[in-house]
Parts: structure tokens; sequence; C-alpha cells
């Protein structure tokens, strides 16, 4: 893949990307976690290129977040499911969704949603997801007990790069293999010339040796597994909570793990188990044999009364001889039982085997002597022996594992990657549950495109009974709105009518349904926009500067492309009311000519309306009346409507109330 074409990836990020294993197939994921491992590329850049890389494929401009407003409706979003997620990978998952302006993007989400909510989000699934996580490769492993030899420098390097976890050897010659073989349990010869040729120890000749780097360390397999077990388990959890078809059979798997420990080592043999524990033991196996003979020779020796013949006394004392001989006259017997008894101790302590114990059985003979005392060329030949037995028989069972497990590393990936990606629609589907979400219906393209299904329905939207998920109240108590607009409206209200949560509103549902995600409402139809502009309540009166540099930004937007939709709060505080008012007017004028979708909420809806040379549609959240001093209000505007603003309601209220009410009268006629 052209990694360059992917959007905002330059040749420095193309160059790291190619560095990964397989670049492809984690931005055809949108596998963020993965990215992230590129050299220099952060989360966010791997979040961005993940994002490039699905725009690339849907042939989709983007740009839909067009201001700062608009990108922090997103980023809430985006925040709203993240906390639902588990896993990191799932979160880092998510930010691969974003606002699409393509048909085809909503709608390959939209059908992968429509699966994540039938996901049930239980308790025990979401523990079993916190131990999944993306499986390593295990790294540093080193196997001391075999190494590979060739003559040819060539290769050596080449098997010093493909099995980095033996020693690579450079020989002259068949001597210097006999060499090696005296050091390591194996020696795996590279070179062919050596086919055929006798050698003592373990020497194996195999010249495809570094084709197949599995068969020759199947150590590399097992710490695999071995160093995913908590995942891979986790994994397996996953599925059997969730009722998640497994990729694999889940018993094999858990027999599997249940034969290597986290080290990489076989366990669950019981003959391997009883040659290590002899290789651990001999030393001090031998050393309590030697007490057991010595035991029983001194109590044969207490309990004896000796008779020295003269003759032997003289000898002893004349001659010097030694008291052994002595001993192998009068305690022969005595001597042997000893012996015997130390042999039967070494055979049945370290549980020795027929063949073994016949060398154990050298390990305590010879002459008579007191203390009794092992012979160490005979507990070296047995350690040898033990030692060669427990690794070849620990290097068959790692063969047959690998062999088992073999078949199970790539579905054991496909049950991770599941479990991970099941985290992402849990996220998705809890989103839906806790904001009682529905999908969204588009009808059609904003720009009135041809070839669109419903080119010819007005663009805007329609909400019913939508609830914002980012109010400042909690959401059990946050009052549905519905709220329709087409074309270029001004939004008119009470002071907290709740105007500025309702474009909050209306962004976040555009944005999530552009996404492809469900929306917090009951019913939403909407068409899908190209840009969405949201500019926020500005803070007073701006300076000059400043007010010149907002009105290029209108300047920009009235001469932009079509489909967009704009939602602006009270733009008439940059500047005094007057000129704003006509200002208002003039870019509202504009808006209507490009067919935008615009909702301008301003306090001076009357006065911009008159301004306008448009027809300008005006709505309006209404108070409902003054409870305790306090305005109640219909959060849902009344279309076509100029709501009274606060102080005309309070002003109304007094001509109603007061006694000598002709002060307020006159006052109520001038709104
Ligand atoms: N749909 C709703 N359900 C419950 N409470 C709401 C809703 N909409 C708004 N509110 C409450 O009303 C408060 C004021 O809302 P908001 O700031 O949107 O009003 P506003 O009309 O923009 O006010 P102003 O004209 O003063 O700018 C919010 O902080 C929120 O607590």
């Amino acid at each position: 893949m052209e990694f360059e074409s992917i959007p905002g990836v330059g040749a420095k990020t193309a160059d790291a990307l190619a560095e990964l294993d397989d670049p492809e197939t984690a931005l055809q994921q949108g596998d963020v976690l993965t990215l992230m491992d590129a050299p220099g590329v952060s989360e966010g850049r791997a979040a961005a290129i993940a994002r490039g890389a699905i725009r690339k494929r849907h042939d989709d401009p983007g740009g839909l977040l067009a201001t700062e407003q608009a990108r922090d409706l997103y980023e809430s979003v985006l925040a709203l499911l993240q906390e639902r997620a588990v896993t990191t990978y799932a979160e880092k998952r998510l930010e691969t969704l974003y606002p699409a302006t393509t048909q085809s993007r909503i709608e390959e989400v939209r059908a992968s949603v429509e699966a994540a909510l039938k996901r049930e989000p239980t308790p025990e699934l979401r523990e079993a997801l916190a131990n999944v996580a993306p499986l390593e490769s295990p790294s540093g492993l080193r196997v001391r007990e075999r190494c590979l030899a060739t003559t040819d420098a060539e290769r050596y390097a080449a098997a010093r790069e493909a099995i980095p976890e033996l020693s690579a050897e450079v020989v002259d010659d068949g001597h210097d293999i006999e060499e090696l073989a005296r050091s390591y349990a194996t020696v795996i010869v590279l070179d062919e010339t050596f086919a055929g040729s006798d050698f003592t120890g373990d020497v194996r000749v195999l010249p495809d040796a570094l084709e197949s780097p599995g068969d020759v360390v199947p150590e590399r397999l097992l710490a695999f597994f071995a160093e995913n077990r908590e995942r891979l388990l986790a994994a397996a959890r996953v599925h059997e909570e969730s009722g998640l078809e497994p990729p694999l059979d889940l018993d094999a798997l858990t027999d599997g793990l249940a034969r290597v420990d986290e080290d990489g080592t076989i366990v669950g043999d019981e003959e391997l188990e009883r040659l290590t524990t002899a290789v651990d033991d001999l030393d001090a196996a031998v050393g309590t044999a030697e007490s057991v003979a010595n035991d029983h020779l001194r109590a044969a020796i207490k309990e004896r009364d000796v008779t020295i013949e003269g003759q032997d006394f003289l000898s002893l004392v004349e001659q010097g001889a030694r008291v052994d001989s002595l001993l192998s006259r009068e305690l022969d017997d005595e001597f042997d039982a000893a012996l015997e008894k130390a042999r039967n101790y070494l055979t049945e302590s370290l549980a020795l085997t027929d063949h073994e114990s016949e060398l154990a059985d050298h390990v305590f003979s010879g002459e008579p002597t007191f203390p009794v005392s092992r012979r160490d060329d005979a507990v070296s030949r047995l350690n040898t022996e033990l030692t060669s037995a427990r690794d070849r028989r620990s290097a068959e069972l790692k063969a047959d594992l690998a062999d088992d497990l073999a078949a199970l590393k790539t579905p054991a990936e496909e049950l991770v990657r599941n479990a991970l990606e099941l985290d992402v629609e849990l996220a998705i589907a809890a989103f839906a549950r806790d904001f009682d979400c529905t999908m969204p219906e588009f009808v059609g393209d904003a720009t009135g495109a041809e070839g669109d299904d419903d080119a010819d329905a007005t663009p805007g939207f329609e909400i019913e009974g939508g609830r914002s998920p980012i109010l400042d109240v909690e959401f059990a108590a946050v009052e549905p709105v519905d709220y329709s607009v087409d074309g270029v409206t001004l939004l008119s209200g009470v002071n907290s009518g709740g105007k500025t949560s309702l474009l909050d509103l209306v962004g976040l549902i555009v944005i999530a349904a552009q996404m492809g995600l469900p929306v917090p409402a009951e019913r939403v139809q909407l068409s899908r926009f190209t840009e969405l502009h949201y500019y926020a309540k500005s803070q007073g009166t701006l300076d000059a500067g400043a007010f010149e540099s907002t009105l290029r930004d209108f300047g920009d937007l009235v001469a932009g492309a079509d489909g967009r939709l704009v939602l602006v709060d009270e733009l008439e505080s940059i500047t005094e009311p007057g000129a704003s008012a006509k200002i208002i007017a003039g870019i509202l004028e504009a808006l209507d000519r490009q067919g935008a979708t615009a909702v301008f909420v301003s306090h001076l809806a009357r006065e911009i309306r008159d301004a306008a040379g448009v027809d300008v549609a005006v709505d309006g959240i209404e108070a409902v009346g003054l409870v305790d001093g306090e305005l109640k209000v219909d959060r849902s505007p009344v279309k076509d409507h100029l709501a009274r603003s606060t102080p005309e309601l309070i002003v109304e209220k007094l001509a109603d109330d007061a006694d000598d009410a002709d002060f307020y009268d006159s006052l109520l006629e001038k709104f």
C-alpha cells in the first residue's frame, strides 16, 4: 500500500508505518494501538492516520467539524463512548469513528452498530474484558541447550537474524562441531556438506532450519502462549460470557495453556518432573545416602567386639597398615549391607529407573572404608545421564505441544481481537442504552447532489424527543425537546430557556449521526451535511481587530461549499446591537442564497428579521409562565413564533399585577 496516499501521511510517517510487522492490516482494522508502535507516531497521530486510511477507502474529503466548537462537541461524543469502554484498545479504536461526509462510510459503521446494539454489557463480561489486551510477541527469549553451527559467514548472519533465540557459531570442521556437542545438548548444523557425517552427541544436520524457525525453536511458540496466557484465558471467558462464537475449541486452548507455565516450561508431565527433581536433588540425595551408610556402619561397629590377632596388631603398628584392611575382614558383610542401603536410598529417593539405578550403584562401591564416601566420577556420570534424559524429554514435549498449539495461534489471535472488538461494540451499546438512543434516518445529502436517493428532500433536520447527554443536569432530569429546521432560522427565547443547550443538542446529534452512531432522541431525520460550523456565544463586545476577523470568518463561511449546517449562538454580542442586527441579517441572507441550513440564536430576532431582505423564519422558546419568580419554559421551540423575551414577560406580569399599571402598559406597548 502507498502509505503516502493516506490523507495526512507524509514521507516520514510512511517510513515509520513501513517498520510495523503488518501495517496494512492495522490500517484496515483501524488498530490505533498497533499503529502507535510505529516509531515517532504518537497516540493522537495514530488515530489520525487510521481515520485518514478510512477516509481514503471511502473517498471521504472529511472536514465536517469546521470550527473549534464543532470539534469540542465531537470530543464530547467520543468521551461519552470511551468512558464506556473497558480496554485501552477499544478506547483507541473508538477514535477511528469520525463524523463522515460520505454515505458509504456512515453505512459501514451503521451496519456494525446494528450488531452492537444487540449486545448486553453485563458486569461479568466487563470483568473478563478487563484482562484482555492485544497479544504480545515475546522478545529476548534465549534457549541455552541448543546451538546453530555453520562454516559460512553469510549463513551465520542469516541464522542470527532468523533465530536470535539460539547462539550461532562459525565452525571450521567436524571437529569443531563435536566440540560444540560437548557444551550443548543439541547442535543444529546448517550446512548440507555435513549430511551423513557421524558425530558423537546430539548433532542434527538441518540445512532448511532457517526457513522454519518454529521447528528448531518450539520455545518461541510456547513463549507466545505462555506470555499471553492471561489475555487468552480472559478472551476465552469473554466468549463464554457473551455467547460470541469462538474461532477455536476453547477446551483445546485451555488444555494447551495448562501444559506450559509462564516462563515457557512444560508442566504436568510426570516423567519430566521426575527427571527434573532427580537432577535438582541428586547432590543432596547422595549426601544423605552417605549418612545412611555411615550410620549403619557406625552402629554395626559399636556393637562389635573386634579381636585382633597379635600378628595383625604388629603389622598395624609396625607397617602402618590401614584399619580398612581390618574393616574389610571383620566387617565385610556389614560394609556390603551399608552400601546396599545407600544405593537403595539413592534409587528410591530419586525414583530412578533400572538403567539409572545401575549407574547409581557405582556411586557407592569399591573397597571398604569408613566413613563411606561417594565416587565423584560415578555421581558425575549419573548427573550427565539424568540431565540429558531431562533435556531430551523436555525437547520432545515442547515439540509435541508446539505442534498442537501451532494450529491454534492464528485463531487465538482472532479470539483476542474479537474480544477487543466486542468491547468497542459494548461501549456503543452502553452509550445507546444510557442515553435512550435511536438510529437516525438520513434523508439525502444536504447538497442535493445528483445520484442521491432523496435529492429532492429539503436539507435540514427533524428531532423528536431529543435529550442532550452533555447538559449540566442529570440525564434523567433532561427534558425532551422537539425541533426541526430546514433553511435559515432565527431562534428567539427567554433567558436560560435552553437555546444554547438546544444548539449543542443539534450539533451533537448531527455529529453522532454522521459518525454512524445512534443518537439521543426518540426519532431523528436529517440530511447528510458537508460541514458543521458551530460558533459559540462570544464573551462580550469584541475590539476592532477581533470584530474584523470574526466578520472575515463569516465572509469565508457564506462564500463556501454547499450542504452546510451553521449553528450560531448570540452573535449580536460581538458589537453594538444596531450594527449587530444588520450584520446578522446580511449573513442570513447570504446563507439563504447558498441553501444552507442555519440556526442563529438571538435576542435581537425581531430587529434582524426587520433588517433582512428575505423572509427569515423565527422560532421561539416560550415561557409558559412564572412560577415562584422563576420562568417556567417549554424547551421545545414553537415554530414561526417570536418568543417574548424575559424583560417583556416581566413587564407583562407587572402590567397585569400592579394596581396602577399605566406605566407598565406603556412599556409593554413598546415591545
Ligand atoms: N432540555 C433541558 N432539560 C433540562 N434542563 C435544561 C434543558 N435545556 C436547558 N436546561 C437547563 O437550563 C439551563 C440554561 O440553558 P441554556 O444556557 O441552554 O439557556 P439559553 O436559552 O441559552 O440561555 P441564555 O439566553 O441566557 O443564553 C441549562 O444550564 C440547563 O440547566
